[in-house]
């Protein structure tokens, strides 16, 4: 149910462009990704993040007290990460514009009361490509900046299935989630929402 595209401070998003069954194939391949890459809760020297993550691809990024970088091993397991699901690359062939494949996954889990505050996604090494998000489970307001710190921004709800684009100009924009709406979907076995980010990290 694909509806019309729409333009947040540059951000592509594209409402409903999973369908459910795409939704459903996808959690069951991410289940797998965690299955191989157990969820972690990142530690900053702000202290731990309510979002838990894994990785897929070549690169996964990792958080703790030394700082953000992508890493080519699980931080617990000493593993490479899983390979990245077809169901997940063929978003990134369908939306992203450029012909390089991603090398980063980076699978985010909200539950409940989870949330992300204003960031930028710069550990990457060249942002002449995009990051595409995928939304899956309960609805998240998500919030979108501008490159510089603070300043005005502007909010939408991104719900099961939808999926956005920060390239070009949006490259680099702050953005964060405000909160999730706590049972809106039931995708999710235990509620809460995962958001799926795949990079060109290099
Ligand atoms: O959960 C989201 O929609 C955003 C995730 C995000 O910004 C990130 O992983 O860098
Ligand atoms: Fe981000």
């Amino acid at each position: 149910m694909a509806t019309q595209e729409i333009d947040l401070r540059g951000v592509r998003v594209l409402p409903g462009l999973l369908g459910p069954e795409a939704q459903a194939a996808m959690l069951a391949d991410l289940r797998e990704v965690a299955r191989a890459a157990p969820v972690m809760r990142p530690v900053t020297r702000r202290g731990p993040m309510s979002v838990r993550m894994t990785s897929a691809g070549r690169l996964g990024w990792v958080a703790d007290r030394r700082g953000y970088r992508y890493e080519p091993l699980h931080p617990e397991t000493g593993q490479p990460w899983p390979p990245i699901p077809d169901s997940v690359l063929a978003v990134w062939r369908a939306v992203s514009g450029v012909e390089a494949d991603p090398d980063s996954c980076l699978v985010n889990l909200y539950r409940e009361g989870a949330k992300m505050g204003m960031h930028q996604d710069r550990d990457e090494g060249d942002f002449s490509y995009p990051v595409v998000s995928i939304s899956l489970g309960d609805e998240a307001l998500f919030r979108v900046g501008s490159v510089e710190r603070g300043g005005k921004t502007a909010s939408i709800w991104l719900r099961s299935g939808d999926v956005a684009v920060m390239g070009g100009a949006a490259r680099l924009v702050h953005h964060g989630i405000d909160r999730v709406r706590d049972g809106s979907s039931t995708l999710i076995d235990g509620g809460g929402r995962i958001n799926v980010t795949l990079r060109v990290v290099r």
